[in-house]
């Protein structure tokens, strides 16, 4: 069936009947997408693992751990019983942090059906095989619509109604088009993309920078160094992505510079949040323990870190955040080291690194 004749469907079926979604997850992110699928006119049903936040939405419409001055769209149902939530869905948010992702799928897998799609909000990796969180919906379920949400998508802006954009991303186009008929409303654009690894990478890496910005204006560093820093992440994170198989060009879109710009900027990034405590002398569990949220840049870095040495991919950004992390070394003094590095190609599509380095070698400049 052609990509055309899918959307046409699609918009029939939204005249016709709402779309039933499940969202897996009662964080901000999962609150807020309920939410909005809830205002754009879905039935829309939340699963939370606690049951007295899953009531305190249900009677105030309100999530007071995650979301407190966000009024959630009184539609949404919540409940912790993932049978009453995934019943009759035809699509399904899993907005669980990485770390729990593959187990949360493993307990929802009983009422979940081939028909249904399937799509991750999660920016973070697996450990054990480098594996990103749709790779782990494909795996626990062997569905066909498979897809991954993500852009540059502050929860608590979208809470605020401020205009937002995002991605889904999927190889298959009623996932994309569904999701687009589910969440697309005047406060929130979805667009499309088939790069569903590039995107979902994009998410997951950019955290890392998120939390060397976090870091860099802790320690006062001014508006070129943050600028230098974030055009550096996206060479870096380009880079990482060739190599594993993406799409380099996804990176200039809202999955890839769209989200770094966002969470390398606001201090409503957690990411962020974790580098400007670090920065202001707070240890990693201080800083972790003080956010009370997930961080999932803080195990990214070790994972990027590890597949990078592994694969023999030059990552000098990411290399130094780890050291500063997990090796105890000062960050003013990493930012130093780093200012002494290479000076390499500025974008490496048009000049590969290794002809810069070849021609600094025979000018006698290593
Ligand atoms: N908050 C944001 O602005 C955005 C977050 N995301 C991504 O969405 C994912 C989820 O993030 P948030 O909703 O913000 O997280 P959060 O930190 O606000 O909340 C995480 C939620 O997952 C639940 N959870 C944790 N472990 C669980 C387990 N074992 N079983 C069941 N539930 C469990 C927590 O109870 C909580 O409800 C993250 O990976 C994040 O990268 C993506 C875009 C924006
Ligand atoms: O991914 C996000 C915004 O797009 C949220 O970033 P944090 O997880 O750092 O809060």
């Amino acid at each position: 069936m052609s990509e055309s004749s899918l959307t046409e469907q699609d918009s029939r079926a939204s005249q016709e009947e709402c779309l039933r979604v499940a969202v897996l997850g009662g964080g901000s992110f999962g609150t807020a997408l309920a939410s909005i699928a809830a205002d754009n006119g879905g039935e829309v049903r939340q699963w939370l693992r606690d049951a007295e936040l899953a009531a305190e939405i249900n009677r105030e419409h309100r999530n007071s751990r995650y979301l407190p001055d966000y009024a959630i769209n009184p539609a949404v149902q919540a409940s912790d019983d993932l049978s009453v939530v995934l019943d009759g869905a035809e699509l399904v948010f899993v907005a669980i942090p990485s770390k729990a992702f593959r187990a949360v799928v493993r307990q929802a897998r009983p009422w979940l059906g081939a028909d249904q799609i399937l799509v991750s909000t999660t920016k973070g990796i697996q450990e054990e095989g480098f594996k990103l969180m749709s790779q782990i919906l494909e795996e626990e379920t062997g569905f066909p619509h498979i897809g991954v949400l993500s852009g540059p998508n502050l929860a608590s802006e979208i809470a605020q109604k401020q205009l937002t954009a995002t991605v889904v991303a999927s190889d298959d186009a009623l996932t994309r088009t569904r999701v687009q008929t589910a969440l697309g409303c005047d406060y929130f654009r979805v667009y499309a993309s088939n790069d569903r690894y590039g995107v979902e990478l994009g998410g997951a890496l950019k955290n890392i920078y998120a939390i060397a910005a976090g870091m860099a204006a802790a320690l006062g560093m001014g508006e070129n160094t943050r600028s230098m820093l974030m055009t550096r992440a996206l060479a870096e994170m380009s880079r990482f992505a060739v190599a594993l198989g993406a799409n380099p060009l996804t990176f200039i879109g809202l999955a890839g510079v769209g989200d770094l710009i966002v969470t390398c900027s606001s201090n409503l990034s957690r990411n962020y949040r974790v580098g400007h405590a670090l920065g202001e002398g707070k240890t990693l569990d201080e800083a972790v323990e003080a956010l009370g949220q997930v961080a999932e840049g803080v195990n990214t870095v070790s994972l990027v870190c590890h597949k990078a040495r592994q694969d023999g991919i030059y990552m000098p950004l990411a290399e130094g955040l780890y050291q500063v992390l997990f090796k105890g070394v000062p960050a003013r003094q990493m930012a130093q080291l780093l200012m002494l590095n290479e000076q390499s190609s500025d974008v490496e599509f048009t000049l590969p690194r290794e002809l810069v380095q070849q021609a600094r070698q025979e000018e006698g400049k290593t």
